[in-house]
């Protein structure tokens, strides 16, 4: 008998079949060239996500603008020249039996380069004071947001993500600690919730009514000053009802993940499904949960409670890409799991390096600890 009935069962989302209730997160590895480009290592781990078993594999997150890139080695979608590479990714990952998405982002402040980064309000971080933007340029990256869509529509993607999580631009927006904006785009909630909704209506107006429009959503920036989960909960159905086929929660930001005692909870089974669960009581789209999902009894319990709808697996699919198979075939014990107090993945990406996962056999982990 099948372990797991739920996490086995499909699911509807946004007009997809989704085999069973099992997605990759979006997990951002280094693996592209300063080009952007998609290359031979990206295909070749998107291929094996995609051959997984689980029902959706999210791409981690391109760039819509130049000036919005989250690190070098970040994947870009801002010009019409990256979308055939994108196409050779969707393929590999539809290859497995997967749907594909890819998940597209605005950095803001955490944008990497020189010169000022972007931001609603000049808000200091560290010793780099970002550039507050001007009505002009948010309806410039409004408009970069839809154009991307419209290239992973192009290029044979299921579904887009709009990544309104870390705390990246869209959700710096959203908080009242980085936004101090006086405009019609900073204040109350209402004013911090235009520049996102803006983005899901232009990507609405460019991939179509029944294209499916995901979004990572950050329901609590885990600081005090920051977007708390009450004020979250206000949010989240109006962002669901613009036009969102679910939204996948996550807490905390680049400013909170690195606090003692953030550390400390990010290494709990499932810290952030309590959540997804409040954001799943305040709308009607499905909820994604992710966050060391990492037994695949606690996946199942999240979802016959009502807590989620989808698990979202990121680190936990890395370390094991068999997770899927061992848990539907009754093999649970076999899981090889990601190490709570490891932290690879996480100093690699810091270093500007191709992450391993250290789980991974010796031959896996050389043949992708070096940049071609
Ligand atoms: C190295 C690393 C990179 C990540 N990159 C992304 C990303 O590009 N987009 C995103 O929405 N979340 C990203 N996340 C968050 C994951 O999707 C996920 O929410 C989190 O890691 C918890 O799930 P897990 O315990 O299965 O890893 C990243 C996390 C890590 C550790």
């Amino acid at each position: 008998m099948q372990p797991y009935p739920t996490l086995f069962s499909p699911l509807e989302l946004g007009g997809l079949t989704l085999a069973n209730r099992v997605t990759m997160a979006p997990l951002y590895l280094g693996y592209a060239n300063m080009d952007g480009l998609v290359n031979k290592r990206l295909l070749e781990h998107y291929q094996e996500m995609g051959a997984s078993g689980a029902a959706m594999v999210m791409v981690e997150n391109a760039s819509i603008d130049p000036r919005g890139q989250g690190s070098p080695f970040t994947m870009r979608i801002d010009e019409d020249r990256f979308t055939q590479g994108l196409a050779g990714l969707a393929a590999a990952i539809q290859a497995g039996g997967a749907k594909a998405g890819l998940q597209i982002n605005h950095a803001g402040r955490f944008a990497h380069g020189t010169g000022h980064p972007l931001a609603p309000s000049a808000v200091p971080l560290g010793e780099m004071v970002p550039e507050a933007l001007s009505a002009e340029q948010i309806a410039g990256i409004t408009q970069a947001f839809a154009r991307a869509a419209r290239r992973v529509r192009q290029a044979g993607f299921d579904l887009v993500e709009l990544h309104g999580g870390t705390g990246y631009l869209l959700a710096q927006f959203l908080s009242p600690r980085t936004n101090r904006r006086d405009d019609a785009y900073g204040g109350s909630l209402n004013n911090r919730l235009r520049f996102p909704l803006e983005v899901i209506a232009a990507v609405r107006r460019e991939v179509g009514p029944d294209y499916p429009v995901g979004y990572r959503f950050l329901a609590d920036e885990w600081l005090p000053d920051g977007l708390q989960l009450s004020e979250a909960l206000l949010a989240a159905p109006r962002l669901a009802e613009a036009g969102l086929a679910y939204l996948s929660v996550m807490g905390g930001t680049y400013e909170s993940f690195f606090l003692p005692e953030r550390k400390a909870q990010e290494q709990e089974p499932g810290y952030m499904l309590s959540l997804a669960a409040a954001v799943k009581q305040a709308v009607q789209v499905p909820v994604i949960a992710a966050g060391r999902m990492q037994d695949p009894a606690l996946a199942e319990a999240a979802l016959t409670e009502g807590k989620a709808d989808l698990i979202g697996l990121a680190r936990v699919l890395l370390a094991d890409p068999q997770w899927v198979r061992k848990a539907q075939e009754g093999r649970a014990s076999e899981i090889v799991g990601c190490e709570p107090t490891c932290g690879l993945c996480f100093q690699r990406v810091a270093k500007g390096q191709p992450v391993f996962c250290s789980q991974w056999p010796k031959q896996k982990r050389e043949h992708f600890a070096t940049r071609d």
